[in-house]
């Protein structure tokens, strides 16, 4: 028999609520290591609560998330700090500061979180700059580059770190279709080359197609999951509403 292999995520039961509303009522599932996830779903749906949840900002109203095996929801203190070390974030908007250069954009997390020598600090961070194609953009401030290399540098911060899990939060929303591909490629890469676990935050289908190992299609209507699986599985899905998701972008 195989050995079981834990997942690096594992959500059982969340329900997530602004106050009285719920927004995701018991929702159960795994993340694979090393998978690139997705998570689905039309507007307004619960994809960023969901999201914030996963990342620790906010605290399920019911359930439990698991991170590597260490509780979440119920984490206080260092061990709280560290299991939020093993995961990285880049935000819809990308958040850099504009008034820092890329490479000082890098260096901030390591100078707040590790007691690294500058020579080190530079260096993770030009090396994180160079998994994403920009060694040669580390003098740059933000507003001097492209939308996409914007969204690229801010995947190097995420990662600057050394975060076990990364999540992008709608990678591709705002870039054309070749920046947007471009970004999947590079998606790809972090995760066939790094092995890290990509969660990533998308409606953009044609991405999701090119990305996702799994998929979960979060639904307004039940507030739970409508559809889960690979993307081929659910283009074929016996629910009449998944496959239009799907065939509606097909055709585009
Ligand atoms: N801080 C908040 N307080 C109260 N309600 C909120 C808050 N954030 C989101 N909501 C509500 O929760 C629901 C889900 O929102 P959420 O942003 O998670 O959806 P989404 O699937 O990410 O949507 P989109 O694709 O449009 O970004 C929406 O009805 C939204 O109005």
């Amino acid at each position: 028999m195989e050995p079981a292999v834990t997942p690096i995520i594992e959500v059982q039961g969340l329900t997530a609520a602004y106050g009285e509303e719920s927004i995701l009522d018991n929702l159960s599932f795994t993340v694979g290591r090393g998978e690139v996830f997705v998570i689905l779903g039309g507007s307004g749906c619960g994809k960023s609560t969901l999201l914030k949840h996963l990342i620790g900002l906010y605290r399920p109203a019911k359930g439990n998330i698991f991170i590597d095996g260490e509780d979440l929801v119920s984490s206080f203190g260092e061990s709280r700090q560290a299991l939020l070390r093993k995961i990285g974030v880049m935000y819809q908007n990308g958040a850099l500061f504009g008034s820092m250069t890329l490479l000082e954009n890098l260096c901030l997390p390591l100078e707040e979180f590790t007691e690294l020598p500058e020579t080190a600090r530079n260096l993770i961070a030009t090396m994180n700059l160079s998994l994403v194609g920009l060694a040669d953009y580390h003098h740059y401030y933000p507003a001097e580059i492209s939308g996409g290399m914007r969204k690229r540098a801010a995947i190097a911060r995420a990662m600057v770190l050394g975060p076990q899990i990364l999540f992008l939060d709608e990678p591709s929303a705002g870039l054309d279709p070749i920046t947007s591909a471009e970004m999947d490629e590079l998606i790809l890469r972090l995760a066939g080359s790094l092995g890290m676990t990509i969660v990533v935050v998308s409606h953009e289908l044609p991405s999701i197609r090119a990305i996702a190992d799994r998929v979960i299609m979060l639904d307004k209507e039940t507030k739970g999951i409508s559809a889960r699986g690979t993307p081929q599985q659910l283009a074929h899905s016996t629910i009449p509403q998944v496959r239009q998701f799907f065939a509606r972008q097909a055709g585009n």
